[in-house]
């Protein structure tokens, strides 16, 4: 499912305190700017005749705190990140007036030095459960116009690929890590501060030089929706009967540009005069990426760089995008100040279209039916050897039965055999009894004639 909305580019101006080098200059010093912050207003002087107002969406004095800019600038974005929605959070201004302390401020002792970066990862860490959701960072450097890692230095000429259909950027081989509480965001974001490249400057004695990019991807889980059945995209049609997970994506990035600077002012030399042509040359393509798209113009050359490709999502595409424009207070400065806020306004002008996008959780679907395949196999097999041991039982028992049958035939056949023999004897024994008698029969007519014959004998002698 998908929501869209459109939703402005908000653009805050955040001014520096004086540095030591102006606080220097005493009643010398002379200032090119005024705020009229209760009318979000700012009032640039060209000169003590001429001045322009410019209107903001917010305008913070020097003495604005850290909390507050991440209040008004940070958090809504970061609320529409925890609602699904992709954001950026931006930071551009000359070098040396405060983008940094801005954005990447570490503030481990004074937590109300915390900048934007580690107030973000707290808000987050604070807002999401993490049984359900997931958040991991990856966290670049843009420098001479190759992307390099600042949490895995080695990783450098990183690819920036862009998804045809969906426009979507991604950084394939960028370490991606997952966070799980405030003590590892400190950590991975000590290390990508040490990795950074930067230099001292006469406008900055810890000015960076290169651009940097902190992804926070956040992955929140919705409830299950209630479907009866799901169709699974595949070779086969299948469908899974039951609850449907579904998930949140987001992703938020937070930027810490790379200052413009005049050669001549940062008096920069060496292999520092290159850095400063790529750290121009990309913010001025970044320059007219923002023109392009406050004009409506029909071509935006968003392939001009590698910033403008990475930032594709942040100007003109689906997030919602807040910046910061940070200006110092010098007259000296004027021309860089006034380039600066005409940025702003320019990027005041962009309207974005916001999305929102859930998707089917195909990683914990992919689980769950792997559990429930599991889950039938192991029963199935359990079924299997039930059978097994059954057949072989039943088995057992029709070998026991016909070996009781072929004794029981065995037996019998040899009682048939006795009682023939029995007979066969009991026949013979009559048949030699017959004979017997008959013998006897003889014996006694033999003895009867005799008698017969001595009886008359006897008669006659008388
Ligand atoms: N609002 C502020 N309050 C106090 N100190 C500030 C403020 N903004 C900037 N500073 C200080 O000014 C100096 C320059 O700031 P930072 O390094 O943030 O500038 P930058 O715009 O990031 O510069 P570069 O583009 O050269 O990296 C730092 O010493 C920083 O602590």
């Amino acid at each position: 499912m998908c929501f869209s909305d459109l939703c402005r580019v908000r653009v805050a101006l955040r001014i520096r305190p004086k540095n030591a080098d102006e606080l220097a200059q005493g009643a010398d010093f002379d200032t090119c700017v005024e705020l009229q912050a209760e009318c979000k207003k700012l009032k640039l002087k060209k000169n003590n005749w001429a001045s322009e107002s410019y209107q903001f969406d917010e305008i913070f004095g020097e003495n604005s705190s850290q909390k507050r800019i991440y209040e008004v600038v940070a958090k809504p974005v970061v609320e529409s990140v925890l609602e699904g929605y992709n954001g950026t959070v931006m930071a551009y201004g000359q070098t040396g007036t405060g983008k940094t302390y801005t954005v990447g401020q570490l503030g481990k002792e004074d937590p109300s030095e915390r900048g934007i970066m580690v107030r973000a990862l707290e808000h987050i860490l604070s807002s999401m459960s993490l049984e359900t959701d997931s958040m991991a960072v990856s966290y670049l450097q843009l420098y001479l116009e190759s992307v390099q890692d600042l949490l895995a230095p080695e990783k450098t000429n990183i690819p920036i690929v862009e998804d045809s259909k969906t426009g979507e950027v991604s950084l394939p081989g960028a370490a991606i890590v997952e966070i799980k509480d405030l003590e590892h965001v400190f950590q991975l974001l000590q290390i990508g501060e040490t990795n950074r490249h930067a230099a001292d400057t006469k406008m900055n004695t810890e000015s960076s030089r290169s651009h940097a990019i902190l992804i926070i991807h956040l992955q929140r889980s919705l409830k299950m929706k209630e479907e009866n059945t799901v169709s699974i995209p595949s070779d086969a049609e299948h469908t899974l009967p039951g609850d449907l997970p579904l998930v949140l994506k987001s992703k938020l990035l937070i930027v810490d540009l790379a200052g413009s600077e005049r050669i001549d002012k940062s008096g920069s030399e060496g292999h520092m005069i290159e850095e400063a042509k790529f750290i121009n040359l990309s913010l001025s393509s970044l320059g007219k990426c923002i023109n392009a798209l406050a004009e409506n113009s029909s071509h935006i050359p968003t392939r001009d760089s590698k910033l403008t490709r990475m930032l594709r999502d942040s100007f003109g595409g689906t997030a919602r995008t807040s910046l910061v424009v940070t200006i110092g207070p010098s007259a000296r400065h004027y021309s860089e100040t006034s380039s600066t806020v005409l940025f702003g306004q320019r990027a005041m002008k962009i309207v974005n279209t916001i999305r929102l996008k859930e998707e089917v959780d195909y990683e914990t679907l992919y689980k769950k039916v792997e559990d429930e395949v599991d889950h039938l196999t192991s029963d199935m097999e359990r079924q299997q050897k039930l059978r097994q041991r059954e057949k072989m039982q039943l088995e057992k028992r029709l070998k026991v039965s016909e070996a009781f049958l072929h004794d029981l035939k065995m037996t019998s056949t040899m009682q048939i055999e006795n009682l023939e023999k029995e007979k066969h004897q009991f026949e013979y024994a009559i048949k030699r009894l017959m004979q017997e008698l008959e013998e006897k029969e003889g014996q006694n007519n033999v003895l009867s004639e005799k008698i017969v014959h001595l009886e008359t004998s006897l008669n006659e002698k008388k």
